[in-house]
């Protein structure tokens, strides 16, 4: 299982977390990476974290000001990106391009996605994983794969009708060992999460927690 850790913009340490994620993972052997402020990124790779971008721009090199270039964000250390999150929807033709940019600066990618249908035309782009969130779960307390089991089931029977390569993780709600667990036992490759490490009062216990059942 991938557990990619989303800081968002919420007012955590990043390389306090960033700490935290490369230590367990060290120590659990699960893949876990972690996704700062781009103005952070470098901060959190130099801890030697996998580090991902929230989101990278369908540009190039040139008049945008204000873009998030894929080629800085990998100059900064991240080695992939999120695309399309809930919170930064693009339009497909953005999607697309930002694909492209992302694939220009050796990024891996994960376009979001909040229901089977979108999985399934996310996953026509090409992308390396798709992840399915429920806008209503993110932030709370319960998981997806326990809220909703059927939409993790269906964004990987979408997925895989479309392109069997691209992985599918799930997210909005994860927390805890079980959470990812259940995840698993659907299917997923791999979750999404936020609250539950950058809230958490104790980002290493919550880390440890999560990748208990593994
Ligand atoms: O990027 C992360 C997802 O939006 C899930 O957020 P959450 O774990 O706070 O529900």
């Amino acid at each position: 299982m991938f557990v990619l850790v989303n800081l968002k913009a919420y007012p955590c340490d990043p390389v306090e977390v960033a700490e935290a994620a490369r230590d367990v993972a060290d120590a659990s052997g699960v893949r876990i990476a972690v996704a700062p402020q781009a103005a952070h990124l470098d901060r959190v790779a130099a801890t030697g974290v996998e580090t991902w971008a929230q989101h990278v721009a369908p540009v190039a090199h040139g008049s945008h000001t204000g873009h998030t270039l894929a080629e800085a964000v990998a100059d900064a250390g991240a080695e992939g990106t999120l695309l399309n999150h809930s919170e930064h929807r693009l339009k497909l033709a953005d999607i697309d391009g930002a694909l492209d940019a992302a694939d220009r600066a050796g990024l891996e990618t994960v376009v979001c996605a909040n229901n089977p249908d979108q999985v399934g035309a996310a996953a026509a782009l090409g992308p390396d994983a798709v992840a399915v969130e429920p806008p209503e779960l993110i932030g709370g307390d319960v998981s997806v794969s326990t809220a909703d089991p059927g939409i993790v089931e269906g964004a990987v029977a979408a997925a895989s009708a479309v392109d069997p390569d691209v992985d599918v993780y799930c997210g909005a709600g994860v927390s805890t060992g079980e959470d990812l667990a259940a995840a698993a036992d659907l299917g997923a490759e791999g979750v999404l999460l936020a609250s539950g490490v950058a809230k958490a009062d104790d980002p290493r216990a919550a880390l440890e927690d999560l990748v208990s059942g593994v």
